[in-house]
């Protein structure tokens, strides 16, 4: 396991957050959540940011904290949903690490987040409509970049750990030295 950064993407609700933190502690690597990070530097939660500063000014921030994660070594980061729209950022995951995309289906999404208030994106008249159009768009993004596809869909985050972990170690059993 010899990959500086482990970057978990994946659509709202796959488990990124969940999954990180087990993940971190079954390959003692230290963990940090993107989402967590942003609102621990700015002061603010995610619904503020989104309200005053926009998905755009959300999204600097988030790009900003992904790329000083990365220069601060060896972590697990959990990133939110939306961090591979930008491609300064998937080339960013692409080069400095292993990318884990933590699939599952927009019924699941819907189950794990309804009673959530803290994800501005699902507050919509429609959340099922919302997370089908984010899916079309971001499906294809979370495809390209990954060297990893683990689904959350039937598995309970202890057995997703595991699939990560076995898959991880295919992955550098297959690289050349
Ligand atoms: N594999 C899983 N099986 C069942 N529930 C899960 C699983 N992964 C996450 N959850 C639950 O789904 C919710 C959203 O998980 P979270 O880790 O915040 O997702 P994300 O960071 O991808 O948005 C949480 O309540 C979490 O406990
Ligand atoms: O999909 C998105 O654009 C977002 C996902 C959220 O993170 P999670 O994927 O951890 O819920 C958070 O970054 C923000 O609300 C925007
Ligand atoms: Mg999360």
């Amino acid at each position: 396991m010899t990959q500086p950064v482990i970057f978990l993407v994946g659509p709202m609700g796959a488990g990124k957050s969940t999954i990180g933190r087990l993940l971190s502690k079954e390959l003692s690597i230290p963990f940090k959540d993107s989402d967590h990070e942003i609102e621990a530097r700015s002061g603010a939660d995610i619904p503020w940011i989104f309200d005053v500063e926009g998905e755009e000014g959300f999204r600097r921030r988030e790009s900003a904290v992904i790329q000083q994660l990365v220069e601060a070594g060896p972590l697990v980061i959990a990133t939110g949903g939306g961090a591979i729209l930008l491609e300064e950022n998937r080339r960013l995951m692409v080069g400095s690490g292993t990318v884990v995309y933590l699939e599952t289906s927009v019924e699941q999404q819907l189950s794990r987040t309804a009673r959530d208030r803290k994800r501005p994106l699902l507050q919509t008249a429609d959340p099922r409509k919302t997370l089908t159009d984010l899916m079309g768009i971001r499906e294809p993004l979370y495809q390209q970049i990954a060297d990893i596809t683990v689904s959350t869909e039937n598995s309970n985050p202890r057995m997703v750990v595991q699939e990560i972990v076995d898959q991880l170690r295919a992955t550098v059993l297959k690289k050349p030295d």
